[in-house]
């Protein structure tokens, strides 16, 4: 992706805040930064990518009953130079069906969100109705289970 570079004194959106819809992400970019994360509810941390790291993002088909975060993200730009990134996207066959595994789920887990089929949700996630849900409740909306089921 190219990002321009706002005009002089500006901070300016370059991508909007989003969870990712994909399985996971891989992200690298070229040193000019802008990619923040919203650690808590938002306060956003801008990342620095070293030349020799990449960051790895949770897509929502990846939050694993609720244990591991699909972080809000978002690009920002200021400063006099244009950004690079190069995100990887995982997508998986089609057909792949994604579950709990059922070692995350117990009592004090339930099973928060029924088995469902990757490229349905991820049409979902990108259809008209689901424009006008927050991306990171479009899971929920989707395929949550209420109440939770525990096993
Ligand atoms: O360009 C970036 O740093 C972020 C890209 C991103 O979040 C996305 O494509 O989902
Ligand atoms: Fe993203």
């Amino acid at each position: 992706m190219k990002y321009m570079a706002p005009p002089p004194g500006e901070y300016e959106r370059g991508l909007f805040a989003h969870t990712d819809k994909p399985v996971s992400t891989i992200i690298c970019d070229d040193h000019v930064s802008g990619l923040e994360i919203e650690v808590n509810d938002g306060q956003w941390i801008k990342l620095s990518l070293s030349p020799s790291s990449f960051c790895f993002v949770v897509g929502d088909p990846l939050k694993s009953n609720g244990r591991l975060k699909a972080v809000n993200h978002r690009v920002m730009m200021s400063g006099d130079k244009d950004r690079f990134s190069l995100a990887a996207f995982a997508i998986p066959v089609e057909g792949t069906v994604i579950k709990a595994p059922k070692e995350l789920i117990d009592e004090q887990h339930p099973q928060l969100y029924k088995d469902f089929d990757f490229m349905d949700f991820f049409l979902f996630a990108f259809s008209d109705p689901a424009k006008h849900i927050d991306s990171g409740e479009q899971l929920q909306a989707y395929a949550s289970l209420s109440p939770p089921v525990s096993h």
